[in-house]
């Protein structure tokens, strides 16, 4: 393979210029649960639909609909389809990405602005979304345009899928995926998604399962407006007291789910799949000091695994409408909304969950006693996936990392949720392999996110050498 070793020679001669193109990209602060912001996700969408173009790709530009965001109707943003080469003696290859970000505020801890990219001694790129996942949508574009400059010939058909609001529950993309199955998508032969991360730090992985995730809101609201709590306090039912203790029934804190019956569907471990945990580089002492402090549960590297990968969980993230400022205002919130979600897993059905989940907290609620009302909403879900990694597609993504890091991939289930994976593998009935660039201690969705240059830089080197090797892999052979 000579042309692959021009392209990493200049994709090495080009490290720099990729930086800065990262800069661009993530000074647009797309951030696709802010109202405010719904102007820059459309604008980051319409800037990769324009620098694909730039390159000869034939882009369409396909409009969700709108979305109700805080009582403010709002325009979704575009999916932007590609396709970059069209040659039937070819295979075709359909990556998907998202340009939206999760929200990020120097006040959450940032040590800089999250949306300037900040190039590290050490080789971090910090910024919001350099690794989930403007730095993986970028870098497609980039072994795109590494190989038109190289003068190498592109080694199959590219079709592309990138939204922006993958972070909001990709609403309204699962209706594009089914109605451009026949259309947009077809002829694909295999999928690639770059939007999750290594399980350590130096060896790179192949990923062939996601937990699904299912988002409720819990309100509780009663008097018409905020109370003085010296006039009210012991006299009115308050919503925040109610609300607590709804939220505190749910998980105790050993991660264990107390809503009866959810761990009826989750599928029991083989011994084939105990087997799986002991080759893959995954400690617990990396862990810790990622965590800055030794808060995990349980005491074994297997369990951890077996509890982000395989066992559902239910994690709290936060209450509107309770006073959260500095000082020690005496205020009776009217109404509150707590916001959880549960990860789930193989073979859990969403609408069993919603059930469950609001069976249970109707009958919590109802034995307070308490005249607030108390309504459960569930506001997005996503379904978990599961897939062999014996597939050629997987096979040509471990030849891939072998020819570019010079180790044998880890294989992995992640325990984040991308639910489009299965609408693709459903609709468009072709392979889907996950192929991260960033490593474990990224941060996504945490304050300081970044992805090492390395990883950057190595990552476009593995997008090239992965389309090269499904180019001369046998996909019939699956
Ligand atoms: C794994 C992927 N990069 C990711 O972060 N996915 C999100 C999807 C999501 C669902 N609701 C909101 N965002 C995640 O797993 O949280
Ligand atoms: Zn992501
Ligand atoms: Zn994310």
């Amino acid at each position: 393979m000579g042309s692959l070793d021009t392209y990493f020679a200049l994709v090495e001669q080009n490290k720099q210029e990729f930086v800065e193109r990262l800069r661009e990209v993530v000074a647009i602060p797309s951030v696709s649960g802010d109202a405010s912001k719904r102007g820059e996700v459309i604008r980051m969408g319409e800037w990769l639909q324009a620098k694909w173009e730039e390159l000869g790709a034939t882009c369409k530009r396909v409009e969700p609909g709108k979305q109700n965001l805080d009582g403010e109707i709002l325009d979704l943003p575009p999916v932007i389809l590609g396709q970059y080469g069209n040659d039937p003696s070819k295979k075709t290859v359909l990556v998907y990405g998202h340009y939206d970000v999760q929200p990020a505020l120097v006040s959450d801890g940032w040590e800089s602005d999250p949306f300037t990219l900040v190039e590290k001694e050490d080789g971090r790129l910090v910024g919001r979304g350099s690794t989930d996942d403007k730095g993986p949508v970028l870098g497609w574009l980039l072994c795109a345009e590494t190989h038109k400059q190289a003068g190498i010939e592109f080694p199959v058909n590219l079709k592309f899928c990138f939204e922006g609001m993958e972070e909001s529950g990709s609403e309204g993309l699962d209706d594009i995926i089914i109605a451009e199955a026949d259309g947009w998508f077809k002829g694909t032969d295999v999928v690639c998604i770059s939007d999750n991360y290594w399980l350590g730090k130096s060896r790179p992985c192949l990923t062939h399962g996601l937990r699904g995730v299912s988002y409720f809101h819990l309100i509780v609201e009663g008097p018409g407006a905020d109370l003085h709590s010296g006039v009210f306090g012991g006299t009115v039912h308050e919503p925040m007291v109610d609300l607590v203790h709804l939220l505190s029934r749910l998980v105790d804190n050993k991660g264990r789910i107390q809503v009866p019956g959810i761990y009826d569907q989750v599928m029991a471990v083989t011994d084939a799949e105990e087997e799986t945990y002991e080759s893959v580089e995954f400690s617990h002492e990396a862990l810790v000091a990622d965590l800055k402090n030794d808060v995990l549960i349980h005491d074994n590297e297997r369990d951890t695994l077996k509890h982000r990968w395989r066992y559902p969980t239910l994690s709290i993230h936060g209450v509107e409408g309770a006073f959260h400022a500095s000082g020690d205002k005496t205020v009776i919130p009217a109404k509150v909304r707590g916001k959880f979600s549960l990860r789930t897993v193989p073979n859990m059905e969403p609408r069993k969950v919603a059930e469950l989940v609001t069976k249970f907290l109707d009958d919590e609620f109802a034995k307070l006693g308490s005249k607030n009302r108390m309504q459960v909403v569930e506001t997005h879900g996503g379904r978990w996936w599961y897939s062999s990694p014996d597939h050629p597609n997987f096979v040509a993504g471990a030849r891939a990392v072998e020819r570019v890091f010079g180790v044998k991939p880890d294989l992995t289930r992640e325990g984040g949720s991308i639910p489009v994976t299965l609408t693709f593998e459903e609709n468009v009935k072709a392979n889907v392999l996950l192929l991260p660039m960033g490593a474990a201690d990224d941060g996504a969705h945490s304050i300081n996110e970044k992805v090492d240059k390395r990883n950057y830089i190595e990552g476009i080197k593995l997008f090239g050498a992965y389309l090269h090797e499904i180019a001369a892999t046998d996909l019939a052979a699956a």
